[in-house]
């Protein structure tokens, strides 16, 4: 097999190493009918995974769309988490609220807010979270970043997902105001001295960023 080939074939092979349950499906067709994008099942996996670092007690997440990342986050953080979600969308935080309703873990565990990230983002608790989470558009992505950093604990995970924008982060002759913004985010956040950083290709690129507790 040629290398490249064997190469997408372990990315294929990664992505589903943890089978979906029929919650995450429903909740998939959901966001297919909605026209909002799902993050990947190995994403959804990584999620669940780093949420389990600690746990994860307080989470952040901008761009909750129809709630898969939210209960993949909730699946792995400690059993009094709370997740503060974050979406403009209106119908896919109704949808994100029955989601959470029918998964027992995620119960009573949401503050579900619909509005813009922007807007949001200044009014909460500076180290006041373990995780956040960026799920949504770029188009204020060094800003939710810098947010991102301010929000969290010591030792605390900034994670953006869909960092490689599908494939097209990588092409250099891509230069469109979204793709030239996760570029400059992923430099920004690799040089900046509060945080240690790692590219993932799992799912459409996943960055994760975790701030420094020693000085
Ligand atoms: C890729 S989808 C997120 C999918 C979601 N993580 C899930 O698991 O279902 C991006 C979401 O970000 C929301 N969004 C985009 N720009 C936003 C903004 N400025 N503030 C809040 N939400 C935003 C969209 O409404 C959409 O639901």
């Amino acid at each position: 097999m040629p290398a490249q080939n064997a190469k997408h074939a372990s990315w294929a092979y990664a992505e589903e190493h943890l089978p979906e349950d029929e919650l995450f499906a429903e909740a998939r067709q959901a966001a297919v009918d909605l026209g909002v994008p799902s993050p990947s099942e190995g994403t959804l996996a990584l999620l669940t995974t780093l949420a389990a670092i600690g746990p994860a007690r307080g989470i952040v997440e901008i761009g909750t769309g129809v709630g898969l990342s939210g209960t993949a986050l909730l699946r792995g953080a400690a059993k009094d988490a709370v997740l503060t979600g974050i979406d403009a969308d209106s119908d896919a935080v109704s949808i994100a609220r029955r989601l959470f309703r029918s998964e027992p873990i995620a119960a009573a565990k949401t503050r579900l807010i619909t509005g813009k990230a922007t807007e949001v983002l200044p009014r909460l608790t500076t180290a006041g979270y373990d995780l956040v989470h960026i799920g949504a558009g770029v188009d204020e992505m060094e800003f939710y970043a810098q947010q991102g950093l301010r929000l969290l604990k010591p030792a605390g995970i900034l994670v953006i997902s869909d960092a490689l924008a599908g494939d097209r982060v990588v092409k250099p002759a891509v230069r469109d105001p979204e793709v030239q913004a996760l570029r400059a985010v992923e430099r920004s956040l690799r040089e900046d001295q509060r945080t240690v950083t790692s590219l993932l290709p799992t799912g459409t690129g996943v960055l994760v960023a975790v701030k420094q507790s020693r000085q």
